[in-house]
């Protein structure tokens, strides 16, 4: 970084905050992207690689992500440098400190992320009162648990099916990153009649064109093993699910997973973004000057942030998954229409409609 204000622009970030805390082992970032439409809602994700770039990237994401589903919240999000995979007490003394380090940011709620949990947001909440995707005993809507995000990525692939030759029935899904998001979109698409044909998590890929058992993945999984453990499948150590011979594709693990290096072999003609900014932009743009579809990350995998934001204001799990229903039904289909009656990119229609939205509460402000 050349200029320590390069991340920001007209919108944010308000706030770049790093914390450490020597004793716990604590490094973490924050930021607080944007509050015009609210305090800012995002996750906390935890992973050894985590940058204050990442950090600033994840939360405008979120800030568009939130305006565009129409929720009275800017976007933010945490990272914490660690292993998420620690023994529980030593990621509850991180999570304890990071939380104590937080306390003050009223301007920030956190949520779940990669390598954190419903536990994980509990601390958060026993240490500064505030935090969503709670377990169910605390008053929250576990939307990891119950597979937020995973639902409104099949909602997404279901209204994308107008605007593309794909048809959910029969179709073959590749998933990269079988967490919260990647097994529950798993879950949600075969019911819809697809068949999944390649998945991967950070132990590599299974591939197999005939199908991949789900209830047997997911077995492995909560085992805390890795899908290629799972016997009688085809298995790459790498990226393979990214370039697997499939119709839709799902990126759901970490951020720039296709690039101008791997998209020449995408051949899914759909692709729903479940990860966050999963594509590098000259990646986006090949696929669709290659007439590839692609759902954009901050359209299709609103459904956590919906959820957490059904759960902060006291709705019930039942409410959440109307909301995220009807939010990503409508955005989508707004979406994927304008831009295919203007021959734009969704993505390049999605920002300028979440914009839109983020201008005119800013609008609002004293200091615009
Ligand atoms: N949870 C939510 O509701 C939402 C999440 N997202 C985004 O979706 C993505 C996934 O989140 P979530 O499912 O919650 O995270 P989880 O931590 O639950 O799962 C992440 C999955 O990705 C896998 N993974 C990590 N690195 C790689 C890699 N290089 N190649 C393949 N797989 C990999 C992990 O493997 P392993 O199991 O081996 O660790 C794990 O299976 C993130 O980008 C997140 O920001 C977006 C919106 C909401
Ligand atoms: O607040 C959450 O945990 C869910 C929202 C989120 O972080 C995301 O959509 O990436």
């Amino acid at each position: 970084m050349s200029d320590i204000f390069d991340l920001s622009d007209e919108l944010g970030p308000e706030k770049v905050l790093h914390l450490t805390n020597a004793a716990a082992g604590l490094k973490a970032v924050l930021v607080i992207d944007n509050t015009a439409a609210g305090p800012s809602i995002g996750g906390v994700r935890m992973a050894s690689d985590v940058t204050v770039e990442e950090c600033a990237r994840l939360a405008r994401a979120m800030t568009l992500k939130n305006a565009a589903a129409g929720l009275p919240h800017g976007g933010g999000k945490a990272v914490i440098v660690g292993d998420p995979s620690v023994p529980e007490l030593e990621k509850m003394t991180l999570i304890r400190a990071f939380s104590d380090a937080i306390a003050e940011m009223h301007g920030y709620i956190p949520g779940p992320d990669m390598g954190t949990n419903e536990s994980c947001m509990a601390w958060v909440r026993d240490e500064i009162g505030r935090a969503v995707g709670l377990p169910r005993v605390l008053g929250g809507i576990p939307l990891d648990e119950i597979g937020a995000t995973g639902f409104g990525i099949a909602v997404a692939a279901e209204v994308a099916e107008s605007f593309c030759n794909v048809r959910l029935d029969g179709a073959r899904v590749a998933i990269q990153g079988f967490g919260a998001v990647g097994k529950h979109a798993a879950r949600h698409l075969i019911h819809r009649g697809a068949r999944l044909v390649a998945v991967s998590d950070s132990g590599g890929t299974v591939l197999n064109p005939g199908g991949l058992p789900l209830a047997e993945l997911i077995t492995l999984k909560d085992a805390g093993k890795s899908v290629t453990a799972l016997p009688g499948a085809a298995k790459d150590p790498g990226e393979a699910a990214i370039t697997a011979d499939c119709d839709i594709l799902i990126p759901a693990a970490r951020p720039d997973a296709i690039t101008e290096d791997n998209v020449d072999g995408v051949k899914a003609q759909l692709i729903i973004e479940g990860a966050n900014i999963p594509a590098r932009a000259a990646a986006e743009t090949a696929l669709h000057d290659r007439g590839v579809l692609v759902v954009p990350d901050f359209i299709a995998n609103a459904g956590g942030v919906i959820c957490a934001s059904v759960e902060y204001h006291g709705g019930t799990e039942a409410t959440a998954f109307h909301a995220i229903e009807e939010k990503i039904r409508r955005n989508t289909n707004e979406v994927l229409k304008r831009a295919s009656d203007t021959d734009s990119a969704p993505r390049t229609v999605a920002r300028a409609l979440a914009l839109e939205r983020v201008r005119e509460a800013m609008g609002f402000r004293r200091f615009t």
